[in-house]
């Protein structure tokens, strides 16, 4: 990684399944950012593949049973993107392993524990997978919704196992982070139950919200021309695809599930406190919420002066790169770019620059009580911009 020039391209022929909203996005920010890549935009629907070429999202097309795409996929192709509906991505992973793909292979989808499963099943080297989901998406379907900037500024999950080749994480990394995201690192078994809190149960307490309204609606015309801001703000998402909600949440029913009674519990201790008259405990839980989501920062801002240089060898320990991020991203801190320094034929260090975020100091214990050896080297950007 560290002797590839700024200008190359991380993967250089990249296929696309499911040209969507944000298989299409991907896309057009990978050949905006990258244009010298080559990208196979793979999909049921003719006229979104006749719009990938228009846009010049995609530099080839091919139905799913097209031999284009069995011939893309073994002539050179370094990573496959699944991003078509969840319940899809299963037959992708069979075709990939029956045609003896070798190269990296990652998805968008909103849950994880099935594909996950399934890949360690089907796939040949399921370590070549690398699961993924971009925290950032909209209420519109298909490639007509899609745009290149739709990942500025926001999260992207990597779950790197510790099966995982060491330099996948860099690669996937520097891609995800050049379309302008942010990499969290999570361990593929903790993901599901953390979006049906804060992606999954939102969803369906805002079709709630909708379905609320539009029984109201019936017995008064004019209601549905008073839902301001506030009503806006927080049902957008219930506009989203019913089929691709359908499909996520029966993939994570037991989270969503679990997420949607606690739920009921909360508005039932909202509902307690007035059937109570008790304004102390109504304003106490209004008060908690509205701390909380003030501190909620709009967009993150990227650090520009206060870096921090983590330096970790690497030697006779698989699994280092899943540790180090996903330690350093439950901390809160932020890695801007990893790279892996091959010192000796069989030694490397790994090397992360950490911005100014997150709890370094915490982050240096879990690192020393887990047995690495790290030093610690802070750096401004100026110096960042020479390593
Ligand atoms: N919508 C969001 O906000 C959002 C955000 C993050 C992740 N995701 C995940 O991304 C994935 C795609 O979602 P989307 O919003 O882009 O959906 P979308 O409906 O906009 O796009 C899905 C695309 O896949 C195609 N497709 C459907 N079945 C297919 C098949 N069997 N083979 C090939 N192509 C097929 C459709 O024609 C369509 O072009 C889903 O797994 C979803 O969970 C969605
Ligand atoms: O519509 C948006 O703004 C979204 O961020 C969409 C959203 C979400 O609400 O969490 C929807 C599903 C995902 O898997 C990720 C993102």
């Amino acid at each position: 990684m560290a002797d590839r020039n700024d200008n190359e391209p991380c993967f250089s022929r990249i296929a696309v399944i499911g040209f969507g909203l944000i298989g299409a996005s991907f896309a057009a920010a990978v050949r905006q950012r990258w244009p010298q890549t080559e990208l196979l935009a793979v999909d049921v629907d003719d006229a979104t593949l006749q719009s990938a070429l228009s846009h010049g999202w995609a530099t080839a097309v091919a139905r799913p049973e097209s031999p284009e795409f069995k011939r893309y996929v073994q002539e050179g192709c370094d990573l496959v993107m699944i991003a078509t509906p969840v319940g899809a991505a299963e037959g992708y992973l069979k075709s990939l392993a029956a045609w003896g793909y070798g190269g990296i292979v990652t998805d968008v989808g909103s849950t994880k524990a099935r594909i996950s499963a399934i890949a360690a099943d089907v796939l040949p080297h399921p370590e070549n997978y690398v699961p993924g989901h971009p925290m950032a998406g909209s209420e519109k379907s298909g490639i007509a919704g899609a745009r290149p900037d739709l990942f500025k500024g926001a999260h992207w999950i990597l779950c790197p196992d510790a099966a995982m080749p060491a330099e996948h994480f860099p690669r996937l990394h520097e891609l995800v982070t050049s379309l302008g995201a942010r990499v969290v690192a999570l361990p593929r078994e903790d993901h599901d139950a953390a979006v049906a809190v804060v992606s999954h149960v939102p969803h369906f307490v805002a079709s709630s919200l909708v379905q609320l309204a539009h029984r109201h609606a019936d017995e008064q015309q004019a209601l549905m021309r008073l839902a301001a801001g506030g009503f806006k703000d927080t049902t957008r998402i219930a506009a989203g695809s019913p089929e691709l909600w359908c499909g996520i949440a029966f993939d994570n029913k037991e989270a969503l599930l679990a997420g949607l009674a606690e739920m009921q519990q909360i508005i039932g201790q909202f509902a307690d406190a007035l059937n109570h008259d008790d304004k102390a405990a109504l304003t106490g839980l209004l008060a908690d919420a509205a701390e909380v989501r003030r501190a909620l920062p709009a967009a993150w801002v990227p650090s520009t002066e206060r870096l921090l240089e983590v330096r970790i060898p690497m030697e006779d320990r698989p699994g280092v790169v899943a540790e180090v991020t996903t330690v350093a991203s439950s901390v809160g801190c932020n890695i801007q770019s990893i790279e892996i320094d091959h010192v000796t034929e069989d030694s490397a260090v790994l090397s992360l620059i950490l911005t100014d975020e997150g709890d370094v100091g915490k982050l240096s214990v879990h690192l020393i009580n887990a047995g690495f050896s790290v030093s610690f080297n802070p750096l401004t950007a100026k110096e960042h911009a020479h390593v």
